[in-house]
This record gives C-alpha cells, structure tokens and sequence, in this order.
C-alpha cells in the first residue's frame, strides 16, 4: 500500500535537550495510525514537524510526497490539522468559524456554503448554528472541530489528542467519525492518552522520552508482550521493555 508519511530518524532538539530522537515509521495510505506516549513523550513535538509548523533538527520525512524540511507550505496545503487546545473561535458562531477556516483552506465561497450546510445538517447542528462557539457544549466542539478540519478533504489530517475531557459515549460518536473518513481514503494520523482508542487504530507507535519503542498493530504488539489489552503493552514499554517491528 502506499506510504503517505515516512520518517526516518527525525530529531528535535531544545538547546541540548532531544524531545524527539531519530524516530523512523511510515504511514500508509487510508490508514489510521495512532501516536501514543505518555505526557512529554514527545508527540507534540513529532507532529508539529510533520505539519510543517516545527523545523526538525535532522533526519528526514515526507508527508503526502513534500519534504518537512523545505516544503512546509506544500504540506499545509494537503493536510487538516485538529490541535489540543481546539482551533474553532468561541467568540465566532459556528457558520463564521466554517466560513473562516474554508477560507484559510482556500475554497470558494461556493464551496464553503455547500459544504458548511452539508455539515451542519450531517452533524444535526441546524439548531445551533447561528450559536456563539462557547456556548456549545465541549463534545458538540470536538466534532464541529474534526469536521471543519476535513472541510478541504485534506490527504491526511492530524488529530492531537482530539477526544480529551469527553465522555465515552462523544468518543465513540467521534471515532465513528474517524472510521467514515478512513473508510473515504483519507489518512488519520492520531495522538491519544486512551489506551481503547489505540485498539481502534490500524497500527500505532509508542513513543517513550523521545523514542518509538512499539510499532506494528494493536494485535502484533499484545502478542509480543503476551498482553491482554494495549494498556498492559503500555506499562511493559514504560518500565523499559523494547520491541521494533522491521
Ligand atoms: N519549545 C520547546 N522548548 C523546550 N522544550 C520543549 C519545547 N516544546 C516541547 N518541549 C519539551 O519536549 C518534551 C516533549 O514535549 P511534547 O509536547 O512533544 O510531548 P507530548 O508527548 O506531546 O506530551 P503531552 O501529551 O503532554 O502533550 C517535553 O519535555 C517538553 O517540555
């Protein structure tokens, strides 16, 4: 299948400091690849360089066929990026952020009525739309974000920990989410701290103070700690335990 992101020993460095170091995986084509890593692991960081928002330090990766080093621009043009901290205004009602963010993604206002109303009809939102962002409830937020996101039908989009603070039940919906835009072609690159949500991934890597310590399937790692569920593979590799698939 085609690789749509790979790296090969991408490092970053704060002065002396290695928050990312020579991390080496690919991603293909469709696929929804989790990054899973304890806090400060280093996925931030990681996805920072693989939007084009972070110049690496060395090492190489290509995101949707554009260098990370020197065609960061090309990079932003192919890819939806959802951030922890949301990237919808809360002053904005929902139209004006899906106006406002069609038009960074570069659609036409043609596009952005079209797909705004699909939207806002798919989502059930009709209700709602003329309401100010903050005053719509967190889960409701999360999925107008990861919409608004793939509004331009970007190749791969980036999900930085998209379901913190939600109840199980707005997990779920959102992964439904997830599925219908992997099952579309498009690639879903993943952080979480929810260790049910890797099950829910094609393949993951686990990241451990700035290194990939696991990498391969939800299957292939349980077996290879002869493990039950991803959270007991978690606990193998933060106690030190190393496994790389080739
Ligand atoms: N701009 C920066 N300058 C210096 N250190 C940084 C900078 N950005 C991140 N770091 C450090 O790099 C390490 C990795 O941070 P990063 O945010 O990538 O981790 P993370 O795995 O995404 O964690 P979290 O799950 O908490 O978001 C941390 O120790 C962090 O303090």
């Amino acid at each position: 299948m085609e690789k749509i992101i790979e790296a090969h020993e991408l490092t970053k460095k704060f002065g002396e400091f290695k928050a990312v170091n020579k991390i080496s995986f690919d991603v293909k084509k469709g696929e929804i690849f989790g990054f899973l890593g304890a806090n400060g692991a280093g996925k931030s960081t990681a996805m920072r360089m693989l939007t084009g928002l972070l110049s690496p330090t060395s090492g190489a990766a290509t995101v949707a066929g554009f260098d990370v080093f020197s065609q960061q621009e090309e990079i932003k043009k192919n890819i939806g990026y959802m951030s922890q901290k949301f990237s919808l205004y809360n002053d904005l009602t929902l139209m004006e952020n899906i106006t406002f963010y069609g038009g960074i993604y570069g659609l036409s206002s043609n596009e952005i009525k079209e797909r705004g109303a699909l939207l806002i009809d798919r989502l059930g939102l009709t209700d709602i739309k003329k309401k100010l962002l903050k005053e719509v409830p967190l889960g409701w937020k999360q999925k107008i974000a990861f919409s608004v996101a793939t509004l331009h039908n970007p190749k791969i989009v980036f999900l930085d920990e998209p379901t913190g603070g939600v109840d199980p039940i707005t997990r779920r919906q959102f992964w439904e989410m997830i599925y219908e835009k992997a099952d579309q072609g498009m690639t879903v690159f993943v952080t979480t701290h929810y260790m049910d949500e890797a099950e829910y991934c094609h393949r993951i890597s686990m990241m451990v103070h700035g290194e990939i310590h696991g990498y391969g399937s939800p299957n292939q790692l349980k077996e290879e700690f002869n493990a039950q569920n991803m959270d007991e593979v978690f606990i193998h590799l933060a106690r030190g335990d190393q496994y790389k698939l080739k």
